[in-house]
């Protein structure tokens, strides 16, 4: 948001929210006219109270003017019951639709997103910006529309009471106006500070329970409580000068309308003095005035309570504007018999004048054993990355068959793979439902799933067996355990094509010679792509590539040149 100028794009954009709630809107617009028409007799059965019932001593004016006000009054309390239904429930759903929305895009969003951020930090601006821009239905703004049918009748009341004093209540809103812009424009700028502040801290909040056992054997607990004071301090300090903001703004409104106030005293004093108005004309125009100076203040104060929300709606909607996975419309599926894929001239980089893979070139046919092979950080989980589509070619192409895959729905493209990631996830759930994650292996497909990666045994072992809890991310299984899990998942999912990127580096001897001979035997007709760093897993893989330098060499082709004792891995 730029602070010096009110962003109506950006408000626009916020106000389509409102699009569906179309109707139920404009029955709040309709109950806000009629409690409007119903509050415009209010002052003047007041009047009708003073002048015609206490003045002239009249009890039955008094008695019957009091009824009609308490009905008058009743009828506005309904009104409001019933606007303030509609609009919770507006509010309700319109921040189900906004979570819904923001969920659904950070699914779809490209991984690289995920990769400086960590969980808490996306999780707190994304409840706060949600919770912002809902605020757009909140209860702030219906009162605020109530009120400009409020200073409409207001004004009416007054013009017929006095013109004169009329003009210097209205003269108070410019005067407010300007307080209101530059409030706006230094709230502006704390919400800003704010939100980054509270994104900061949320981030390196997460860094601190991900990295507490590195705190506790390192002795940190100092270090970090004096970052925690430091980042703490900072929030409460911002958060202080924003507060004091609004205090101010609350100052200046009040000291405004009390001078008007005032003035409208010594003014109706001077008139009532020179008899060109009755007491209760005085007091049925300050019931007017009551209803012009608050609500003017409240309507320009909208402009302060954007301030507050802009901040938070601009970096929503960046959010939602982000590039995503893939365009699922106009994809072409893929056809299970062409399985071939093909790498052409690919090179990538992560970044700028740095190129991890250089012009690689290599086809991966169906039914093919292929272990890439080279040194840590050479590019080995790039290449599956590519493969995966979770980044895509700085240049050149990859193919399946004769399509480029970026052509293939995505989803149908993925349900081709099996894969056992370098550190899997395992949700917070049970060992089967970690296993079986759609739910629709039967229970003999993940048995015998459990058989051929070993998971088995130490499955049987656990409490509730397959039905026990792992903890977050596996957290009570042992490394090795939890990529027992992993590979069963995969094997569960038995997709023509299985990856495994060392996928068995936590795996003891037996059990890793074991899934080995599983992949060879048991999964004879699958397409497989591993990475290792064991040379025995390299035995009866139809291919071995090296990668090194960002360039992909067959190894085969190598030895036959003569190259013997090859540094594989
Ligand atoms: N998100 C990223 N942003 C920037 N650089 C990255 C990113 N991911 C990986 N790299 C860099 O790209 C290079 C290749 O990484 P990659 O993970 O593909 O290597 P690898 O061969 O799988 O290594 P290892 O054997 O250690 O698993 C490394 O130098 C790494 O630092």
């Amino acid at each position: 948001m730029k602070s010096e100028k009110f962003d109506f794009e950006l408000l626009k954009r916020m106000l389509k929210y409102l699009v569906p709630f179309k109707k139920r809107l404009w029955l709040i617009i309709v109950c806000f006219a009629l409690s409007t028409v119903v509050g415009f007799f209010q002052p003047l059965t007041i009047r009708s109270i003073t002048d015609d019932g206490m003045a002239q001593k009249n009890l039955k004016v008094i008695i019957y003017s009091v009824l009609i006000l308490l009905g008058l009054v009743l009828v506005n309390q309904l009104l409001e019951v019933l606007q303030a239904k509609l609009f919770i429930d507006i509010h309700n759903e319109s921040e189900f639709l906004l979570s819904h929305q923001a969920f659904n895009k950070l699914l779809h969003l490209k991984t690289e997103y995920f990769n400086d951020k960590n969980n808490s930090e996306i999780i707190n601006s994304l409840q706060m910006d949600v919770s912002n821009v809902s605020a757009i239905t909140d209860r702030f703004m219906a009162v605020n529309i109530s009120y400009i049918f409020r200073v409409i009748s207001g004004v009416a009341g007054l013009i017929i009471i006095s013109w004169k004093l009329t003009i210097i209540v209205l003269a108070m809103a410019p005067i407010k106006y300007f307080t209101v812009l530059t409030l706006s424009k230094r709230k502006g700028k704390k919400t800003e500070e704010l939100i980054e502040n509270y994104r900061d801290f949320s981030a390196w909040f997460d860094d601190n329970i991900g990295g507490v056992k590195e705190i506790k054997l390192w002795n940190l607990y100092n270090k970090r409580y004096k970052t925690f004071e430091k980042k703490q301090k900072n929030i409460l300090k911002i958060s202080k000068e924003s507060t004091m903001l609004d205090t101010w703004n609350v100052f200046y409104e009040i000291m405004l309308e009390w001078s008007v106030t005032g003035l409208l005293y010594i003014l109706g004093g001077i008139l009532i003095v020179n008899g060109s108005l009755t007491i209760g004309g005085v007091f049925a125009f300050l019931s007017y005035s009551s209803y012009v100076t608050g609500p003017i203040s409240s309507i320009l104060n909208i402009r302060y309570f954007f301030s507050r929300i802009f901040p938070s709606a601009k970096r929503f909607f960046s959010f939602l504007d982000m590039e995503e996975e893939t365009n699922f419309e106009n994809s072409i599926e893929v056809k299970n018999e062409s399985q071939n894929i093909q790498f052409k001239n690919v090179s990538f980089s992560y970044e700028e004048n740095r190129e991890v893979l250089k012009n690689i070139n290599f086809v991966f046919s169906k039914g093919e054993k292929v272990a890439i092979i080279g040194a840590n950080g050479s590019g080995k989980t790039t290449i599956l990355d590519l493969l995966l589509r979770f980044i895509e070619p700085s240049s050149g192409e990859i193919c399946i068959g004769d399509k480029n895959i970026n052509q293939i729905s995505i989803a149908k493209y993925r349900s081709l793979f099996s894969v056992v990631s370098q550190e899997p996830y395992l949700f917070h759930d049970t060992v089967l439902n970690n296993i079986n994650l759609d739910g629709n292996a039967g229970k003999e497909k993940v048995e015998k799933a459990c058989r051929q990666s070993g998971a088995s045994e130490f499955i049987n072992k656990l409490p509730k067996k397959e039905n026990s809890k792992i903890g977050k991310n596996g957290a009570r299984l042992s490394g090795g355990e939890k990529q027992k899990i992993a590979v069963a998942r995969a094997i569960v999912k038995y997709s023509p094509i299985v990856i495994l990127d060392e996928a068995t580096s936590g795996y003891d001897v037996e059990s890793d010679s074991y899934l080995h001979d599983v992949i060879l035997n048991e999964l004879k007709n699958k397409s497989v792509i591993m990475i290792t760093h064991r040379y025995d897993n390299l035995e009866g893989m139809d291919k071995v590539y090296r990668l090194s330098e960002g360039r992909l060499v067959e190894m085969n082709k190598l030895k036959k040149s003569s190259e013997k004792n090859i540094d594989y891995i």
